[in-house]
């Protein structure tokens, strides 16, 4: 599986430690920054990755910044993404099973790096439960076509 990363100035270690976890698991990492402590805008980092899942380039991405909010606001904005911030098993769990989201995003002020490794291995590998849950996600892709097609009706 290729997992892309980003994170802002408030995510570099969670992302650095993220990187060499998934890489011992055995995935496919691609890390689009950013590296320092240097201040820097989310949305800059958050396209890097929504944009490679949008194009099929990336399997599953995961962003970093304070609450995870600004990432995923960003990240929702490219077709066939689908983001949400989580912060602990049942929001991990859930977001999988149910909403079969492709993109995590990460609070790094709020979340411990001693959990980390093991709420993002969760998530890789958190199945989609399907059934009427496929239905409802693809009322979601629906209404991103409806929305992309006829913004004047909206
Ligand atoms: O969480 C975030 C967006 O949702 C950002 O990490 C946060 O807003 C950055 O703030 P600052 O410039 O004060 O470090």
């Amino acid at each position: 599986m290729k997992v892309g990363i980003a994170s802002d100035h408030r995510g570099i270690h969670i992302k650095a430690r993220l990187c060499q976890c998934l890489t011992n698991e055995g995935f496919q990492v691609v890390d689009e920054g950013t590296d320092t402590a240097d201040a820097v805008d989310y949305p800059d980092y958050a396209k890097k990755v929504a944009r490679k899942i949008a194009a099929g380039e990336l399997d599953r991405g995961i962003l970093i910044c304070g609450t995870g909010i600004g990432m995923s606001i960003v990240a929702n904005k490219f077709p066939g993404v689908r983001a949400a911030p989580c912060y602990d098993e049942v929001m991990v769990e859930m977001s999988r099973r149910h909403n079969d989201i492709n993109v995590l995003c990460l609070p790094g002020d709020l979340i411990g790096e001693r959990s980390i490794d093991e709420l993002v291995l969760m998530w890789l590998r958190t199945e989609f439960e399907s059934g009427r849950h496929t239905t409802r996600v693809d009322k979601i892709t629906a209404v991103e076509l409806e929305v992309a097609t006829s913004q004047q009706s909206i």
